[in-house]
């Protein structure tokens, strides 16, 4: 591009080589739809070429309110084949059919690192990055950062006037493109970051595949975020892997999981599963008092559940004798026993089951050979499946379900106590028993952290499979048997572990990232990340009085934008009418607004909107939350969040739940505009100073 004074025709410049990427990638369209499936062998291949064409086509489409770009970057000097002057990042490849020269790189190609991590201090043999920004799909921005230490108005037509030079940076020296990104009006669910991604978010997204990273942060520090770009960026790199192989995301609950559904496929992958962890597990169906599912929750139940299923293996009291024709074969009781005794907690339980079958056959069989006979190994299996083996094998090694195993546990004081001596306390014991026990394991209304315990059992009995890659959102919220449950879905694989600390709001929330890890078996690193994207720095500063009090190993979070003006707290006679008065007035301003209230205010106030003439959806577990104002009962706030926030009652918040303040830290942290907090009641001490 030749060198461009105005600003203007920098902007149209832009512009021509936006249109001219576009129609590029209208060709590679138009030649991936003229393919054909027909060379394939047979049906089969034909339907999977036909399945993949599909999904190169659908991956080529042009929508035109994402930009094909959003970044350049100039070279420092020459160019190479390698090393273009000019490169412009986006989300997807686009090449120039005829010469197939790049016209964008995927900013998850190895060269698009230093759109990222290039600064000054490491230039990265680039000299010039520049951010487009865009409006209804137009480029009507862009906002020029030197690399080299040059002069960053050398093509700035203001550079002498103050009130015009430097258009593109905010008060703070923050690129105005990022903060305008962050602040545009929210209408719907969670948007990718991928042009704004910051150094210290592209390391995490970057990691290699086989490390596993846990990252802490502050609210609205881009965890999620960075979680769901490093799937994105994993599954570009190690494609043909990770499709075999899989990745998971897995977060809180529905409503989560819809906030966050688009980011993914706006990045062009439309494969990746996201779960919740009942999902995985199988959803609860009771409940039970949160220091019971905190006392099943705690990692030493694993040992206890290998105990009680290692229980049904017993010892042999009586020898074999299988009949074939006219001849006996024998085994005597300490031969039997031996072999048990071979297997016995070597192999999960139900491969050690099949193979004690397998070895009393076996040694039939050298009886037969012994005799002159020559039996193959279908003789083998018949007599591992024969009569008198299945007796034996009933009689040491009973096939068992986890549900059989755990009901017992839990209803049979003796059996627990054999299966927990050492490892938990009378009291403990008891506190996990049932009180009434189920007639039968067909009968029992299972909790969440009976299907952790479940799941456990399941994986002694079986092998579970493995992904390629998990990434665990708000990971603090899970119990050890639950990361323990995920950590067998990654046996193989790595995860991305992302939480913080100071929101843990389950009776079994999480202490300590070392110990996360653990539980998940997978060695990894603890990252922080620090600066607040989300919540403006009044807001944040207020939610952080409560910090001290729900982790107080934490350091405070600082946020990236001031937020001047951007809270207010408010004492009312009457917290529901004075919620719907504030909602109207936060509807007069652009973006989505939520109103989180105490779980059991949720149908008053509610029915307080719909009496005003305020459309509102009621968040619930299964809803999208697409309306633009939503009543969201506190506990499904997480993860969440909204342009304007109005929390109500933070008293009530804060009493409803054991873990309560922490759950108020996480509903006063939702906001990125605005935070209107009413009260009628006093505020809690911890944050009233
Ligand atoms: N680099 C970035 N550029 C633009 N926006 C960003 C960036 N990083 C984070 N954000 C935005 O900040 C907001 C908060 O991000 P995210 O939800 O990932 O944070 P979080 O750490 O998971 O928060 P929480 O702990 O509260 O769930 C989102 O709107 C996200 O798009």
């Amino acid at each position: 591009m030749p060198a461009v004074a105005d600003e203007s025709e920098i902007l149209a410049a832009e512009r021509a080589h936006l249109a001219e990427s576009r129609a590029a990638l209208r060709r590679m369209r138009e030649h991936a739809e003229s393919l054909s499936a027909d060379t394939a062998a047979d049906l089969v291949s034909r339907q999977f070429l036909e399945s993949l064409l599909q999904q190169r086509v659908e991956a080529l489409a042009d929508r035109p309110g994402t930009p094909l770009f959003f970044g350049r970057m100039d070279r420092d000097g020459e160019s190479g084949p390698d090393l273009p002057a000019v490169m412009y990042v986006g989300r997807r490849h686009v090449h120039d059919g005829d010469e197939g020269r790049p016209l964008v790189l995927d900013w998850r190609a190895p060269v698009s690192r230093a759109f990222y991590q290039a600064g000054p201090a490491d230039p990265m043999g680039w000299r010039l990055r520049r951010r487009f920004g865009f409006q209804a799909g137009e480029l009507t921005a862009f906002e020029d950062e030197p690399l080299d230490g040059g002069d960053p108005h050398k093509n700035d037509p203001h550079k002498n006037d103050p009130h015009k030079s430097d258009p593109h940076k905010s008060d703070r020296g923050t690129s105005r493109i990022l903060t305008e990104e962050i602040e545009r009006p929210r209408t719907g669910p969670m948007r990718d970051i991928v042009a704004t991604i910051q150094p210290e978010q592209d390391a995490i997204v970057r990691a290699a595949l086989g490390a596993t990273v846990c990252v802490q942060g502050a609210p609205g520090t881009g965890k999620t975020a960075v979680g769901l770009h490093r799937a994105a960026y994993l599954l570009f790199t190690h494609r043909e892997r990770l499709s075999r192989s899989g990745v998971l995301i897995v977060g809180p609950n529905r409503a989560f999981l819809a906030y966050i559904s688009a980011v993914l496929p706006a990045l062009g992958e439309v494969r990746v599963e996201q779960a919740t962890i009942d999902d995985l597990l199988g959803a609860p169906l009771g409940e039970e008092p949160a220091p019971v599912s905190a006392a099943k929750g705690d990692a030493r139940l694993a040992d206890v559940l290998r105990r009680a299923l290692w229980q049904h293996v017993r010892k042999p009291e009586e020898g074999l004798v299988v009949t074939r024709g006219s001849a006996r074969y024998r085994l005597a009781d300490h031969e039997v026993r031996e072999i048990a005794a071979g297997l016995r907690g070597t192999t999960r339980y139900g491969a050690g089951r099949a193979a004690f079958a397998q070895r009393l056959a076996h040694r039939i069989l050298v009886q037969m050979e012994q005799r002159g006979e020559a039996p193959d190994d279908r003789v083998q299996d018949q007599v591992a499946r024969s009569r008198p083996v299945r007796q034996v094998l009933d009689a040491v090694w009973p096939k068992v379900t986890a549900e059989q195993v755990l009901h017992r546990l839990l209803s049979d004081a003796e059996f627990l106590r054999r299966a927990a001596k050492g490892v938990l306390d009378e009291d403990e014991q008891a506190a996990i028993r049932w009180a009434k026990a189920p007639r039968s394991h067909r009968s029992v209304r299972w909790t969440a952290a009976d299907r952790a315990l479940l799941d456990e059992l399941n994986g002694l009995i079986e092998r579970t499979a493995s992904l390629g890659h998990l990434v665990v959102d708000e990971a603090q919220d899970l119990s050890a048997m639950q990361l323990r449950a995920l950590g067998r879905r990654c046996g193989t694989g790595s995860a991305t572990v992302l939480g913080d600390l100071a929101q843990g709001t389950t009776a079994w929330s999480a202490r300590s990232w070392t110990e996360v890890l653990a539980h998940l078996g997978q060695d990894g690193e603890v990252t922080e990340l620090s600066l607040g994207f989300r919540v403006p720095g009044t807001v944040l500063d207020y939610a952080a009085r409560l910090l001290p009090h729900v982790a107080p190993g934490l350091e405070r979070p600082r946020s990236l934008r001031p937020g001047a003006g951007a809270l207010d707290v408010r004492r009312v006679p009457d917290v529901v009418s004075a919620a719907a008065g504030a909602a109207r007035e936060a509807l007069a301003r652009p973006g989505s607004v939520g109103l989180i209230v105490p779980d059991a205010d949720t149908g008053a106030h509610a029915a307080a909107l719909a009496a005003a003439g305020l459309a509102a959806e009621v968040l619930g577990p299964e809803s999208d939350g697409t309306a633009r104002l939503l009543v969201v009962p506190a506990a499904l706030a997480k993860g969440l969040e909204y342009d304007h926030v109005i929390v109500a009652e933070p008293a009530a918040i804060a009493a409803a739940e054991a873990r309560g303040l922490a759950r108020l830290y996480v509903v006063l942290t939702r906001a990125v505009t605005s935070l209107t907090v009413l009260h009628r009641d006093d505020l809690p001490v911890e944050l009233a100073s």
